[in-house]
């Protein structure tokens, strides 16, 4: 609890001005609450026994005044606490995503995007009773418990020690309780990313599973999830459930002793009656606090398995070292020498030498799982190489800033990406907006026709991934965002294989001069595609088997032949 509080520190003491609200608003509560009790001695001697008529007026204001200050006490320091623990929330939340967008992308292929969204909302949401109502909470009930145990002390000593004794006894269980409170918790927060992971599943798979009538399936799935998650759940409460009554039974073994021992006393006239009342009633009241305490214990362990979570991601760095060069130039060469890589077991690519220059077309094809999408994550530096080196402008790619990096590359890949936005946004993507640069860019990219269709032409709100577009107007806005990025290297993978053969050879056509001194890289399964490149390389299991011009591959290479027979057929 202490590390997950120091944890906390730099986001917790910020607001100081606030705490002293919350502080003044937990004074006033505490001192109207002491208020009450205190008016009943005016109440008692003065209105009944003297009979003092002015009393009849003044108490009941005072009454009035009294809940006036408690109330206001209250909503002090009930809206100041929520401020601090909204507003730390919202803080750490857009903190957190800012470092998941940050990581590498070899941690956002591994992770779940229902997971990831799972620790950025409900993680998020159970850490907020712990940076806002924890501490003044426990303050508030520590003290209060305190200042009773002092007074019942003063009281009685010796009566005070047979009935807090059993006090000690409840904390082994407590520490018990906490860990298994713990356990739990963070088994439910996994469980939880699990039921959102199936939902981005469902949702981002909606048309398979309605096309296979799959929906009782999906239902099945989800509610093994859902139920599992619910079970937990309940575990938790069944145990977290637990202290109350236990600190109640406690309290009422306290209390049985005190009325053996004073019961005793009073029959052995040691005691008076009053005395006796006096001392029991403080002895119940400060189990009061300390029960509130020990379920506040309880709450917090569940705060600190999300925080736990929370702060595994945001102590997590990137695998990919941010450079300090800044690539201001066009670039002019890239070099890949003896490069592999390998997605922890697998090898994806062993030994790629290649070399690529301003105004080539080069083509990679091959086997599927071949590795020509890795050699595209390197050029990107998704992923950094295992071994080998690649080096752009005769430097390593990892002394570079990566943002300079990636201004010098367009890319398509192989998932076509559309933002809600409009379609002049989406062209834009990241850039400022030039909507006769966003025009040119879509009519080089065979789409505006179709953009000057849409009800408000580039200015059409597009729909969440695209879902008013077919599959070739998807791919024609994601050449266009490429074309309109004008960076000296262009990445086209799989970018024409949703589009008619007319349509690719016209935008082949119209990037004719548009690349005339840009690099090209192509990865396409159709020979149309890479028939006019300047030079193929052949990929096999992570190896470059066969380099060469179309017609050169066609001749000599039995694996093209083999690709070239299957894609035509
Ligand atoms: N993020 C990843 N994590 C783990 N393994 C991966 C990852 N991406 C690709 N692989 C594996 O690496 C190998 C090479 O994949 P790659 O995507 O580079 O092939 P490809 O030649 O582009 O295939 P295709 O033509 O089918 O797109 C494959 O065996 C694939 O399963």
């Amino acid at each position: 609890m202490k590390q997950t509080f120091r944890r906390f520190w730099p986001y917790i003491k910020g607001y100081k001005g606030y705490y002293f609200i919350v502080l003044i608003g937990i004074i006033m509560t505490v001192l109207a609450t002491v208020a009450t009790a205190q008016i009943m001695q005016p109440l008692m001697d003065k209105m009944f026994i003297e009979k003092d008529p002015q009393m009849l007026y003044y108490i009941p204001l005072m009454m009035i005044g009294i809940y006036v200050v408690k109330s206001v006490g209250r909503y002090l320091q009930a809206v100041f606490m929520n401020y601090i623990g909204q507003h730390i929330i919202t803080r750490l939340r857009s903190q957190l995503l800012d470092h998941m967008l940050h990581l590498d992308m070899a941690f956002l292929h591994a992770n779940r995007s229902g997971e990831l969204i799972s620790r950025i909302t409900n993680d998020i949401n159970r850490v907020q009773y712990f940076v806002s109502n924890m501490l003044p909470e426990l303050v508030r009930e520590s003290l209060t418990a305190l200042g009773l145990i002092v007074y019942v002390i003063y009281l009685n000593a010796e009566l005070a020690f047979y009935s807090l004794v059993v006090l000690p006894l409840a904390i082994y269980p407590l520490i018990l309780i906490a860990k298994r409170l713990r356990r739990l918790s963070h088994r439910s927060q996994e469980k939880n990313a699990d039921v959102v992971t199936r939902l981005t599943e469902v949702f981002n798979n909606a048309e398979i599973i309605k096309a296979n009538g799959t929906e009782a399936y999906e239902m099945g799935r989800f509610d093994a999830e859902n139920n599992k998650f619910f079970k937990l759940n309940m575990k938790a409460v069944y145990t977290n459930e637990i202290v109350s009554p236990m600190m109640e039974v406690l309290g009422a073994t306290g209390l049985a002793a005190v009325i053996f021992i004073a019961g005793q006393q009073v029959f052995n006239n040691q005691m008076t009656v009053g005395e006796f009342t006096a001392f029991l009633t403080a002895v119940g009241l400060t189990f009061q606090p300390l029960r509130r305490v020990s379920s506040i214990y309880g709450k917090i362990q569940n705060a600190i398995a999300a925080s736990e979570r929370i702060f595994s991601v945001l102590d997590r760095e990137s695998m990919i070292e941010e450079g300090s060069a800044l690539l201001e130039e066009p670039i002019r060469e890239i070099g890949f020498s003896h490069v592999a890589l390998d997605y922890g077991e697998t090898h994806a690519l062993r030994d790629v030498s290649l070399s690529i220059h301003p105004s080539e077309q080069i083509a990679l094809v091959g086997d599927s799982g071949g590795g020509k999408s890795s050699l595209v994550n390197l050029l990107l530096r998704f992923y950094d190489p295992s071994e080998g080196e690649l080096r752009i402008n005769g430097r390593d790619v990892r002394e570079y800033d990566h943002r300079s990096l990636l201004k010098q590359m367009a890319v398509v890949s192989q998932r076509v990406y559309v933002m809600q936005d409009s379609l002049a946004e989406n062209v834009a993507y990241g850039l400022e907006l030039d909507e006769a640069r966003v025009i040119e860019a879509l009519k080089l990219a065979d789409a505006y026709d179709f953009a000057q269709g849409l009800p408000e032409g580039i200015h059409t709100l597009m729909e969440e991934g695209g879902a008013n577009l077919s599959g070739g107007q998807r791919q024609r806005i994601a050449i266009a965002r490429a074309i309109y990025k004008n960076a000296s290297v262009l990445i086209l993978d799989e970018a024409t294989s949703a589009l008619d053969n007319e349509s690719e050879l016209r935008i082949q056509k119209a990037l004719a001069s548009y690349t005339k001194d840009k690099i090209t890289i192509m990865i396409a399964h159709r020979l149309t595609t890479v028939e006019h490149a300047d030079r193929l390389y052949f990929f096999k299991a992570g190896e470059i088997t066969d380099a060469g011009s179309f017609a050169e591959l066609m001749e000599r290479s039995e694996d093209f032949q083999r690709i070239a027979r299957s894609y035509e057929g």
